[in-house]
């Protein structure tokens, strides 16, 4: 209490401690503390003793503890001087039931004329005579004048934090001051270009597995590995997509979205790779697209549980939380065989989205946790086939070539089943399967093997599917070895003639139709005989996804107090840095969204977010829960270095397996995948740009849905403070640009 007054009665469990006579008078305030880090059920600890305030010796009247730290409980009160004598006791009970109720071993602890009397000792407490629990006990006591009282008082109420974001409705909007237009700010001389850094390059493990070769063709002695790359050498079916590959180039620029201040990007999506303006030819990158049967890839291993293998099918429970495991595990007890395994078959002309769409598709059920791959006919059709098939090759009355396109598409599918017998849960089945009798042999092949829903992609725009032709002849490798781009264009557009007059539309089985989906408005889906978990949130998925440009801009908040101390969770304020960050930010967001006609900043509920868009106006904002951080339960306020010495198994768990540990009434990452489904919806529903001023762990569970990257390196994402993420959505997947607007 630092006051001339103080009597100090430290006694511990190490020794009592000095004591001085009260000279004083006035009151005694008595603080108590107790730790342990051992939880015992609810028990929570109690004081009860020998005057009113404690009970009078009545268990039901004892004083809860308040919890100050993972491990330490506290109690503190004020008791009159005339008081001679003190007693009291620990008690480990529920907080608001008086059964169980564990008494402290050993005689009562006694103050008498405010001293404490007897040798420090631990509270033991008995639950039977094998299992007990000891805490370390910490009492003080001072003589207080009444005035010393209100001095402290005071002083508690000068430096208590309470949230300063108190009373901010969950949206809100920050009107522009006075005489200031939107976007006119003085304080706009940024140059957003000096703040770009180098995005970190794709993963090289991960699309290096997506892209492995398929095992039919290869177990047949059609190539080797060494003659995939050189006979489809525009396919990184070997290597990995490098940096410079990954540049976008997009064909017909009036037409299309282009930001201010917008220069080198790099795709981490699903597609890219296109070389200069004005080169009509460029890189295909085929991420996400394989047949991996012979090698498990390390994706697989990361979606099943164990791994086990049950005469050849492995366990096939989904990496993951909540309702994802909960549909999956009542699938493998109660639904049929074939239901356990779904294949989405895409139909569609050539140019109409439906590898772009799958590759989506495959990439939201890897994020949820479900096992599923992409299986691309068109790749097993060039590494069978060669990448050069001129237009007459797709004839409906070319027998040859019908007989070889249905071959591949046969050895895609077996593949595809074969995986789904190892323990595959969704395979996306990708090719034009534009007549009903190539899509009669699918279901004929997938009988008592899987379940098969059709997805048709239908554009009626002649203007996108104008621009979609022209994105084909630069990306497809069909391609790469024609110079002359006119030449391509009126081969594909002979090809796509072809195909018309062999199209018939679904009209059998389970299908999901997308018609003129692309602008997020206008279009329809429409859905026959679809049921089920799955199926249902794909529908849910699909009606929710266009490809409207946008941005959206993915942020830490600013440096917290706690974050300088180490701590981890709480909701403290921002330190000083962090208010810096709060004025770089909202200048930064001001200069890159003043063109845009709307826009939203999305915070969580945590005073440090809230506070780091605090001065952005303009746009509305909204709090969510679901981007609240990780909750790290009885570990949140402790340093990591906290952690691992008086939790060393809670550290020691948590570091073998960071993805699917759960802090003890916290939550894993897996958790925060869960919760962050509906903002991944509402992220590819929006049509205007939104900033999301977030956390370390939940930032890392959105990045990793948006540049594709494997549940297990989720929790170990670089994540850094005072940088933005800027997530470009279009008509060609998905871009990154990073800034760092701190050093
Ligand atoms: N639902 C859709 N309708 C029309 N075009 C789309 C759709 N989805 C994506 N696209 C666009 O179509 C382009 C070509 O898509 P792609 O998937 O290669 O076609 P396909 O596999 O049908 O030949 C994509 O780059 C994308 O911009
Ligand atoms: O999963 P790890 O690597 O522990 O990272 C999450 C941690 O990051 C922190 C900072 O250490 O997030 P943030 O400051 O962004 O809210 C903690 O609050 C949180 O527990």
């Amino acid at each position: 209490m630092g006051t001339s007054s103080s009597k100090n009665l430290d006694s511990s469990s190490h020794g009592s401690g000095e004591e001085k006579d009260d000279h004083g008078g006035g009151q005694l305030y008595v603080s108590l503390k107790m730790e342990n880090y051992n939880l015992k059920g609810d028990l929570v600890p109690h004081v009860y003793g020998s005057v009113p305030l404690v009970g009078s010796w009545d268990t039901s009247k004892a004083l809860p503890m308040e919890r100050e730290s993972t491990s330490m409980w506290e109690l503190s009160f004020v008791v009159p001087p005339n008081h001679e004598t003190l007693d009291f006791k620990f008690l480990l009970k529920p907080k608001y039931n008086n059964v169980p109720c564990i008494e402290e071993e050993g005689s009562n602890r006694q103050f008498m004329g405010g001293k404490l009397q007897g040798v420090a000792r631990l509270a033991v407490f008995k639950f039977n005579t094998e299992e007990m629990l000891e805490y370390q006990v910490f009492i003080k006591a001072n003589r207080v004048s009444p005035f010393d009282l209100a001095a402290s008082w005071r002083a508690y109420q000068e430096n208590l934090e309470p949230s300063t974001v108190r009373g901010i409705p969950d949206v809100s909007i920050n009107s522009l001051p006075e005489g200031v237009e939107n976007g006119s700010s003085t304080s706009l001389d940024l140059d957003l270009e000096q703040y770009l850094v180098p995005a970190p390059p794709t993963s090289v493990v991960y699309a290096a597995n997506l892209t492995e070769t398929p095992r039919s063709l290869k177990r047949g002695g059609v190539f080797s590995n060494a003659d995939v790359s050189i006979k489809d050498t525009s396919v990184s079916v070997d290597r990995p997509a490098t940096i410079k590959e990954m540049e976008v180039v997009i064909p017909d620029p009036p037409k299309l979205f282009s930001p201010p201040g917008m220069v080198e990007s790099k795709s981490v999506g699903t597609f890219s790779s296109l070389q200069k303006q004005d080169s009509y030819r460029g890189l295909y990158v085929d991420r996400g697209v394989g047949s991996p049967r012979l090698v498990k890839s390390a994706s697989a291993h990361t979606l099943t549980s164990g791994g086990k293998t049950d005469s050849g099918a492995k366990n096939s429970m989904p990496a993951a939380a909540g309702a994802v495991a909960a549909a999956a595990v009542a699938d493998q007890m109660l639904g049929p065989k074939e239901d356990m395994h779904l294949a989405i078959v895409l139909v569609g002309l050539p140019a109409r989205g439906k590898t772009f769409t799958a590759a989506k598709l495959t990439r939201y059920l890897r994020w949820l946790g479900h096992d599923t791959k992409h299986f691309n006919v068109g790749k097993y059709r060039r590494l069978k086939h060669g990448t050069n098939q001129s237009a007459d090759f797709f004839r409906g009355d070319n027998p040859e070539g019908m007989e070889a396109r249905n071959e591949v598409a046969a050895l895609a599918m077996d593949d595809m089943t074969a995986w789904m017998q190892e323990g595959g849960q969704v395979g996306i089945f990708d090719a034009t399967n534009s007549t009903s009798e190539r899509r009669n042999m699918l279901i004929k092949m997938a009988e008592g093997k899987c379940k098969i829903i059709f997805l048709e992609t239908i554009c009626n725009d002649r203007q996108i599917i104008e621009r979609n032709i022209r994105l084909k002849i630069q990306q497809s490798p069909d391609y790469a070895d024609e110079p002359d781009f006119e030449a391509g264009y009126q081969d594909f557009k002979r090809r796509l003639d072809n195909y018309e007059k062999m199209y018939e539309p679904v009209n059998e089985g389970s299908y999901i139709k997308m018609i003129d989906m692309v602008s997020g408005h206008g279009g329809q889906i429409q859905v026959n005989n679809i049921s089920g978990y799955l199926p249902g949130r794909i529908v849910f998925f699909l009606v929710n996804t266009h490809l409207t440009p946008r941005p959206i801009l993915l942020t830490r908040h600013g440096e917290s107090r706690d974050n300088v101390r180490t701590r981890i969770g709480g909701d403290t304020p921002l330190s000083g840095n962090g208010e810096l960050y709060a004025k770089k930010l909202t200048n930064f967001v001001e200069k890159r969204l003043k063109n845009e006609r709307a826009a939203s900043i999305w915070t969580s509920t945590l005073q440090r977010t809230i506070l780091t868009a605090n001065q952005i106006v303009g746009f509305p904002k909204i709090q969510w829960r679901a981007l609240d951080e990780i909750n790290a339960g009885v570990c949140d306020g402790m340093t990591y270095e906290e952690i691992k010495k008086n939790m060393p198994e809670e550290y020691e768990s948590r570091k073998k397996d960071k993805l699917r540990y759960r802090y003890p009434r916290g939550e894993s990452y897996l958790d925060v995948i869960q919760r962050l489904e509906p903002v991944i919806i509402e992220l590819e529903r929006q049509r205007a740009p939104v900033v999301v001023v977030s956390h370390q762990a939940v930032l890392r569970a959105l990045y990793a849905y948006f540049a594709d990257r494997p549940l297990q390196e989720i929790p170990h994402i670089e994540m850094p403070l005072h940088t933005i993420i800027e997530i470009q959505m279009g008509v060609t997947g998905v871009q990154e640009k990073r800034y760092k607007l701190m050093d």
